[in-house]
Parts: structure tokens; C-alpha cells; sequence
């Protein structure tokens, strides 16, 4: 029989809603999902252990790591580990356990959109259904899995695209690496092999930025003032940026301090193709690091774990261009 373990960190998957207020929140008592698969038929043994009672914009780099650490030791003693979360930052700490933790393992995180005593809840049902998928052998070798409504997705690729609906996690540009029905999981694609960062601390402090149009340099110059270890900016389309900005960006670069740039759409990918001021050219020319195919949200992430590695801007740059 296999052994799987489930983490519970907290999120709507971990909340009820108070019936007369309507409000959705943690309400002392036990976990509304423990030991709720252990009344049904699921043919493995499954252990449980609460590792956060965190709603998921509370989730730190620092409870990822905690998290990606607790995880890699408890591998060894199960066959899979699902890992239930927060949607809000749900992404992020998929995609910091997909660069950190060495397995060929099954690891799936999962959440809910609605709380377990809300009509329609997706709770109980998104839980089981990642328990089917770490059991399954075809989750191997995958990276980190995301399993929501049916779908599963790359820690890679997904994305939490809608406020409030349940079919929220895509994977714009790519789709599902797999399905699940009410009898089989079925995968149709899967990811390139990728390399592992593992990290012994997190101690870095990477912002995340996103251009606009009409931005100026105050907002540049306030960062300054902040001295970060990395930056990451959203651009506009293929990686332009307002010419405005683009002399703080410089002095960070001379500081030996990495600009990442991602786009502001979210497929496709960033290069250096206008040379007017502020475009991909000028930027790629003067240091500015291009990540490819990811959102801000997952180059910071990224940046974080990559610094804890290398602070040369070079190292990091073949980084990020050596896997997306
Ligand atoms: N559906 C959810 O889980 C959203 C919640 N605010 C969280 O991320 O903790």
C-alpha cells in the first residue's frame, strides 16, 4: 500500500465560512480536513501533519523554505507528498519547492477557492484528487504538480488567473500537463528536466516591480533608498521599459545589483528587439538580465533562490537563460 503524507499550511482549503457573517477565516477547532480522507476508500496509508494555519498573503520565502526543508526530509519514509495552501501565493511556493526539492517523487500542492462548509466547496474534492495523483506513478519525475478542478498543472507554468472561480490555476501559452476523471489521471505532456538550486537559507530581499506607462524614476530612486539584493521588473510586450527609468536601472547594474526583466503579457517570451531608449536592445546591452516565459512573481522566486547560489551578475545571468 502506498504511504502518502499530506502538509497542511493553511489557505481557504483550511478555513470555514461563519454561517450568519459569511466571512471566511480559520475558527480555532481542528482542521476541517483532518483525517476526512481516512473515512474514505482510498486504498493508502496517509499521515498528516499541520504545518501552518497561514491564510497564503501571510506566506513568506522564509515559511517556503521551512516548508521545502520539511518536505525534503520527510521524502524518504513516502511514496508522495501533497502539500494544501493559500491559492493567493500558491504559484510561488509551488515554484520555490520545483527549484529546491530533489525527488522523483510525486509532490502536488493543492487549495481551494471555496472553504469547506461553502456550497460547492472544492476543498475536500481538490484534496482527494491530489491524493490519486501522488499515488500515481505517472506523477514521477514531473517537477512539483499543482492539482486543482480536474487539472494538472506544471509549478512551472500555472498561474492563479481568476479571483474567485474554481477553474482559476491555468497555464497560459502551455495548458495542463494532465487530467483527472472520475476513474483515471491522464497526463499528455511533461516538463523538460530541470535543475535543482538546493538552498540552505533564504536571506536575500528581491522586489518586484511592474512598468506603466508615464513611470517615472521617483519610485526607482525610492528603491534605491532600500538597497535590495536583486530587482525584478515587469516590462511592456517582447522587455521595453519606459526611457525614464532607465538610468536607476543602470546605477543598479554598476552597483553589481541584477535587474531581472519578465513582460507584463504573459506569454511569449523577452528579447532584445527595439533599440530605441528604454527598449529590449538598449537594456540587454547594459546588463539587464532576461527571463524567459515566467511571471514576475516566479523570476523573484527564482532571483531569490539563484542569489543564495551566486552574486555574479554572469552566473546569473546563464541561470536564467539555462531553464524557464
Ligand atoms: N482561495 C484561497 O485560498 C485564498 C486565500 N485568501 C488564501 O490564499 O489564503
Amino acid at each position: 500500500m502506498k504511504k502518502i503524507l499530506i502538509i497542511h499550511t493553511g489557505g481557504t482549503i483550511s478555513m470555514l465560512e461563519n454561517k450568519e457573517t459569511k466571512e471566511v477565516n480559520f475558527f480555532g477547532g481542528s482542521h476541517p480536513l483532518l483525517n476526512e480522507l481516512n473515512k474514505l476508500d482510498i486504498n493508502a496509508k496517509i499521515d498528516e501533519h499541520i504545518q501552518f494555519d497561514l491564510p497564503s498573503p501571510h506566506i513568506t520565502p522564509q515559511h517556503m523554505f521551512l516548508l521545502s526543508q520539511k518536505v525534503s526530509a520527510e521524502l524518504p519514509f513516502y511514496d508522495g507528498i501533497v502539500i494544501t495552501h493559500g491559492t493567493d501565493t500558491l504559484e510561488e511556493t509551488a515554484y520555490f519547492l520545483h527549484l529546491t526539492v530533489k525527488t522523483d517523487k510525486p509532490i502536488i500542492i493543492t487549495g481551494a477557492m471555496r472553504s469547506s462548509n461553502e456550497i460547492g466547496s472544492d476543498a475536500l474534492y481538490n484534496l482527494i484528487c491530489s491524493v490519486r495523483v501522488a499515488m500515481d506513478q505517472k506523477a514521477a519525475n514531473k517537477g512539483v504538480l499543482v492539482v486543482m478542478n480536474d487539472e494538472i498543472h506544471s509549478a512551472e507554468n500555472v498561474t492563479k488567473t481568476s479571483t474567485s472561480n474554481i477553474a482559476t490555476f491555468q497555464s497560459p501559452q502551455f495548458g495542463p500537463l494532465g487530467i483527472i476523471t472520475k476513474n483515471a489521471i491522464f497526463f499528455h505532456r511533461t516538463i523538460l528536466q530541470q535543475p535543482i538550486f538546493p538552498v540552505n537559507s533564504i536571506s536575500k530581499h528581491v522586489i518586484l516591480l511592474k512598468a506603466y506607462a508615464g513611470m517615472d524614476c521617483r519610485l526607482l530612486a525610492a528603491v534605491q533608498e532600500i538597497k535590495p539584493d536583486g530587482i525584478v521588473i515587469e516590462g511592456f510586450g517582447q522587455g521595453n521599459l519606459p526611457e525614464s527609468v532607465v538610468p536607476a536601472l543602470q546605477a543598479f547594474i554598476r552597483a553589481s545589483i541584477p535587474v531581472i526583466l519578465v513582460s507584463r503579457s504573459f506569454t511569449g517570451t523577452v528579447q532584445p528587439t527595439y533599440s530605441y531608449a528604454g527598449g529590449g536592445k538598449q537594456l540587454k546591452e547594459m546588463g539587464v538580465i532576461f527571463a524567459q516565459g515566467m511571471t514576475g512573481q516566479k523570476a523573484r522566486i527564482k532571483l531569490l533562490i539563484a542569489l543564495e547560489h551566486t552574486t555574479n551578475l554572469h552566473e546569473l545571468e546563464s541561470i536564467f537563460e539555462s531553464f524557464a
